[in-house]
């Protein structure tokens, strides 16, 4: 049954709900039978002075912000420290303006927010009066309703009373919302979040989850908001259908659980790593902070026990990496196995999880999805649960694949038209991964295929360049751009963790704070060194590319590629850790001899002949150098030491674990032999670490400056 969705400012007439031939539903034909009742106040007189300001009429215009939030939630949004008047003046303009545009067929969505100052005439101030009047009856009426009809439970927090921040907000800066007619309660979290327009991915992807019911393919540039893309419809379908079961109780005094099933698994968000997934609760609990939605994540590294008391909370939707939620369905965890409710199964980063072997777990999870073609009444024969769910909740389940560099094959919806993949057809059959896992989740042929990705996928306003350097010097010329050039958040990718561990002990020596981020982390480890380097504004994260997808850390302002990816798309999702929701940044490659080859195809696969040198000032080299010499000799020094303790305690341990009584074979000579030279150097590493720390406290200069005395002041002398 494909059912209209509701909005919550609808027009008066009741949305048409297109019957699928399948036998209908006698719970749906009662539900349907039932007058259609908007949550919003209604306007009777058609031609009274309208209140929307926002899509064209026939599908319901929307109050503005604090009208919404003072007419229908009870919040008082304090008016900005304005002339009272003068706002009320300017905003019966607005709508005058807005009701002119509507009749002349202009959107009013894109209405201008400087309206001109037009005459208000004596009719439009009477209908406005009798507005005021009507309004605040309705308001006194909804709010009678308000207590009977919004139980606690119904999850909408009707009293929020919420300090936007009047001076801050200018509510004119967040109508290009309007036209996603998104619930007030998602509207308000957007609004103080500042976020003041849809990205492009948001507004192509939301009416098609939101409203249309529609399966969704999005991809787009990294940090074009493509979580929100996906998570604001999950957030609106839930706040309607506790809507509408508030309404139905209103009409029938009936229970809401009767129409709105709480306590349900309504959508499962996948995700490939866990801090990727833990950054989708994050998004989703800051976006649902008005409504009572629980956003769980299900990922590695958190303790089984906490896992299970937040399991038993019976969350709505659930955010997990491949493996941990497949650990746990396979075990049979009630909350996640009963999926009979499930209204959305969400894949972020899909690629993703396809390349770094999560496919079976993958395959396996959707294997246990009920099938999204069945009707409402098939499910409902698979309901395990004593907890009957409500006909629309029986929705089909809509399948929203996203990440920034989804591959489709150009015939993919051929392919989905084609009908449902056999269980065991191999990847080879013409599909490739993405396209599997969509298919096999009951993608529908109608699923709107969104690619927003510019032909270089890469964020508009990200500066890429490289620095040609010989493969030993890598580290000084990363040491030159953290202290050169650095600002703000820098990220610096490694491909092994060698390299990781190699440049981050260089730098600390040069007195350089770094994080480190690589797979063989503990999870509380990991954890740790992302709160740190976000604590920091101009942190540095030295990671393997288990850090390179989806994570989203605000300030990002350089990506240093220390060793090339292997995969032109790991070295998008790498550089889109920066220049983030149209923000500045620039990623800088370190290009060796052995990098050449791999640079050349990067440079072809986003069709560019060259990226653009990095602007080095060579003059800093020398002094760079100097250091960097020390710092490895320290380095090298320090290493052996501890490398030579780490084989020693492992003999003692190993040789106390079975006994054995162990006595140094070294003759006395080499036992003085080795004596002398642990003194000696140590000697030499305290002499080097002194140097270091004499050059390191000077500011670094460039060479061509050479400071004199000269008579009493300060004179630059160029060589
Ligand atoms: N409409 C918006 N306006 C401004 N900022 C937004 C908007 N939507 C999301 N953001 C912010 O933009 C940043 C990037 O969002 P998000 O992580 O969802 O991007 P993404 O496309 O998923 O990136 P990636 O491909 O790296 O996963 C986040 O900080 C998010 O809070």
């Amino acid at each position: 049954m494909e059912a209209a969705a509701a909005t919550a400012n609808s027009s008066q007439r009741k949305p048409k709900r297109k019957r699928a031939s399948a036998k209908s539903d006698p719970e749906l034909d009662r539900l349907d039978s039932l007058p259609w009742n908007s949550a919003l106040p209604q306007n009777d007189d058609d031609d009274a002075f309208s209140l929307f300001i926002g899509s064209n009429e026939l599908e319901g215009g929307f109050l503005s912000l604090e009208e919404i939030d003072e007419a229908e939630y009870g919040l008082s949004i304090p008016e900005p420290e304005v002339d009272k008047r003068k706002t009320k003046k300017k905003k019966s303009e607005q709508n005058e303006n807005v009701k002119k545009q509507q009749q002349d067929g202009v959107d009013s969505a894109c209405s201008d927010d400087t309206v001109v100052e037009a005459e208000l005439d004596e009719s439009l101030k009477s209908k406005e009066k009798k507005k005021k009047k009507k309004k605040t009856k309705n308001k006194k009426k909804d709010a009678r309703e308000d207590q009977t009809v919004e139980p606690s439970d119904a999850g909408l927090d009707t009293n929020v009373k919420d300090d936007i921040g009047e001076e801050d907000v200018d509510e004119t800066e967040f109508y290009a919302w309007n036209e996603l007619r998104l619930h007030p309660l998602l509207l308000k979290a957007i609004c103080k979040l500042g976020f003041k327009e849809p990205t492009p991915i948001q507004k192509a992807c939301i009416p098609a989850a939101a409203h249309q019911g529609k399966d969704v393919v999005g991809a787009a540039e990294t940090g074009s908001g493509k979580t929100l893309a996906f998570g604001l419809p999950i957030l609106q379908r839930l706040l309607e259908e506790r809507e509408k079961a508030g309404n139905m109780v209103g009409e029938r005094g009936e229970e809401p659980e009767k129409y709105a099933s709480t306590g349900l698994l309504r959508a499962l968000i996948i995700a490939p790593t866990r801090e990727l997934a833990l950054q989708v609760t994050d998004h989703l609990k800051a976006v649902a902070k008005h409504i009572n939605v629980r956003v769980t994540p299900i990922v590695g590294g958190i303790l089984a026990e906490k896992q299970e008391r937040l399991l038993k909370a019976k969350p709505e939707i659930v955010v997990g990496t491949p493996g941990r939620l497949w650990e746990l369905m396979s075990a049979g965890e009630k909350h996640l196995v009963e999926l009979h409710s499930l209204s959305f199964f969400v894949l972020d980063e899909a690629d993703r999880m396809v390349q770094n072997g999560h496919f079976k777990e993958l395959q396996s999870i959707i294997d246990m999805l009920p099938m999204s073609n069945n009707s409402a009444e098939d499910n409902s024969q698979h309901v395990q649960s004593c907890v009957t769910v409500s006909s629309y909740q029986r929705k089909k389940r809509q399948t929203l694949v996203f990440s920034a560099t989804v591959a489709l094959s150009s015939d993919f919806r051929k392919k989905l038209k084609r009908g449902s993949i056999k269980q065991k057809q191999s990847l080879t059959d013409g599909l490739n991964s993405i396209e599997t896992l969509s298919e096999r989740a009951g993608m529908r042929s109608n699923a709107a295929i969104i690619d927003l990705t510019n032909p270089s996928i890469l964020a508009t306003k990200l500066e890429e360049s490289f620095i040609e350097c010989r493969e030993e010097d890598k580290d000084a010329y990363l040491y030159y751009i953290l202290t050169v050039h650095g600002q703000g958040r820098t990220i610096v990718f490694c491909t092994s963790i060698a390299a990781l561990r190699h440049i981050s002990s260089i730098l600390r020596i040069l007195g350089i704070n770094v994080w480190t981020l690589h797979a063989q982390m503990q999870q509380r480890a990991r954890l740790k060194a992302m709160d740190r380097f976000r604590e920091n504004e101009n942190g540095i994260l030295v990671a393997t590319d288990v850090a390179a997808r989806g994570l989203d850390i605000p300030g990002v302002r350089t990506v240093v590629h220390y060793q090339l990816p292997h995969s032109a798309e790991v070295y998008v999702h790498r550089s889109g850790r920066t220049a983030r929701a149209s923000a500045e940044g620039c990623s800088i490659a370190l290009i060796s001899s052995r990098d050449t080859s791999k640079f050349a195809s990067l440079c072809k696969s986003f069709s560019k002949d060259n990226f653009q040198r990095f602007p080095l000032e060579n003059s800093y080299m020398p002094e760079v150098l100097k250091r960097l010499s020390l710092a490895r000799q320290i380095d090298k020094i320090t290493r052996k030491d501890s490398q030579e303790k780490a084989e020693k305690n492992w003999f003692d341990r190993n040789s106390s674990s079975v006994e054995l009584v162990t006595e140094s074979y070294d003759s006395e000579e080499e036992q003085v032999n080795k004596h002398k030279q642990m003194k000696a150097s140590s000697r030499q590493l305290k002499k080097l670490q002194e140097d270091l720390k004499i050059l390191i406290s000077r500011p670094l200069q460039s060479k061509t400056f050479s400071h004199r005395y000269l008579a009493g002041n300060w004179r630059y002398i160029y060589f």
